[in-house]
């Protein structure tokens, strides 16, 4: 039936519309463990596109009027991930921004969804040596507070990476400059 097939056909039009990602028009989602460079590298991408930049964790500090060791240490790791989780929801109802997440954010399904559905995800990705040479130079990490913590970071590493790996894009992250890494992006997501 002709009337029958036209339906068929826009609603497939409109589904490729619904799930149509432009990396001009939405937000850029950086995502990745600890170190990967989703701030500094994130910072420089969003001064090159000339776009705003945010930072879920400077965002959930300035929420707290705390630093994050500070949350973790007075409040707990789940307080955090709940502030993190609803300011990175408030975020993504912004227009279209460079967000450099926090290692643990999109382990969260809720959260992963929102961004997966409102915004180009990419994974920035790097070796563990390269990892843990990165966050050894700066503490500020709680989750590395720990007895072991290059052990604890390719723990999480090998946890999370499936999850990581959902990202719409994945990118490496290698040492050298960050311009490298910057333009890496630039040229997987084409912008
Ligand atoms: N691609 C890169 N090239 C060179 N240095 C990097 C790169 N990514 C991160 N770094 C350095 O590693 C450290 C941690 O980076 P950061 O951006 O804070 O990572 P994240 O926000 O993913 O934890 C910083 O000193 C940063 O300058
Ligand atoms: O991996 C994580 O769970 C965390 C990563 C940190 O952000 P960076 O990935 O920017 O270091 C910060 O959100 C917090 O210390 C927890
Ligand atoms: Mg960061």
């Amino acid at each position: 039936m002709t009337h029958g097939l036209s339906i068929e056909n826009d609603q497939k039009a409109a589904k490729v519309q619904f799930n149509a990602q432009d990396p001009h028009k939405q937000t850029i989602v950086l995502v990745g463990i600890m170190g990967a460079g989703k701030s500094s590298v994130g910072r420089r991408l969003a001064q090159e596109l000339k776009i705003p930049f945010f930072d879920s964790d400077d965002e959930v500090e300035k929420a707290a009027s705390m630093t994050i060791p500070e949350i973790f240490s007075k409040h707990g790791e789940e307080e955090f991930r709940r502030v993190e989780a609803r300011v990175i929801e408030r975020l993504l109802e912004e227009p279209r921004m460079i967000l450099a997440t926090g290692g643990g954010a999109f382990m969260n399904e809720a959260t992963r969804e929102i961004m997966q559905k409102n915004a180009i995800t990419v994974w920035l990705n790097a070796d563990l040596e390269t990892l843990w040479r990165r966050v050894s130079k700066k503490g500020g990490r709680p989750l590395l507070k720990k007895e072991n913590p290059k052990q604890v970071l390719a723990d999480l590493l090998t946890l999370r990476k499936p999850i990581y790996a959902l990202a719409d894009y994945e990118v490496a992250s290698i040492d050298g400059p960050h311009k490298t890494t910057v333009d890496a992006v630039r040229s997987a997501l084409n912008v």
